[in-house]
């Protein structure tokens, strides 16, 4: 990828929701987050960078058992409460697919990548030993468009970040 070899590329590895993505709900930001992305790599110079998409719908927990989760967080559980009652762990997603694809992309080794996340979970397991890809940085991703600054407020997302960020150390 690219012509200056120097250039570390800006990349998203996001994970699908299909409720934040497709619905637009107010409980996640995963919709704003992915067009901030889009947003922020089509501001890279050319060949800007990538946006991998993995089917890890709900954390890895598929869409039918997230909505079962969602039930248990109307009765006042959190993320991370509803999915461990229903017998998952807090996420249960795998990013060697993720890693595979970089290594297609040309992208492992030297050069590495900017990784465009706060889950420190994810900054290991893509860059962590023996993945063969280098994140040179992790860049925030806290999103600004004008859908998430509207919700921003809500008390479903608030509480979805408070969780984040206290239960899971997302660094937001
Ligand atoms: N189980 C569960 N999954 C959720 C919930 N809300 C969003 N998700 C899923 O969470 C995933 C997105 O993960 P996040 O933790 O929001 O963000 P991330 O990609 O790990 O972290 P960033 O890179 O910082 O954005 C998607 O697969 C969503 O479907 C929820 O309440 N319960």
């Amino acid at each position: 990828m690219g012509s200056d070899p120097k250039a570390v590329p800006l990349v998203r590895v996001h994970s699908e929701c299909f409720t934040g993505e497709t619905a637009w709900s107010a409980r996640c930001d995963c919709g704003d987050q992915l067009q901030e992305a889009a947003r922020r790599i089509l501001q890279e110079p050319i060949p800007h960078g990538v946006i991998i998409y993995l089917r890890q719908e709900g954390r890895g927990i598929g869409l039918e058992q997230k909505l079962k989760a969602y039930n248990l967080q109307d009765l006042g559980f959190d993320t991370v409460e509803a999915n461990e009652i229903l017998g998952f762990p807090a996420d249960a997603r795998e990013y060697g697919a993720a890693v595979d694809i970089l290594h297609d992309l040309d992208l492992a080794g030297g050069r590495g990548i900017r990784l465009l996340t706060n889950n420190p979970e994810k900054i290991r397991a893509i860059g962590g030993k023996g993945t063969g890809i280098i994140v040179r940085e992790a860049v925030s991703i806290a999103s600004l468009t004008e859908s998430f600054l509207q919700k921003k407020h809500s008390s479903e997302v608030k509480s979805y970040l408070r969780t984040k960020s206290a239960k899971m150390g997302y660094l937001l």
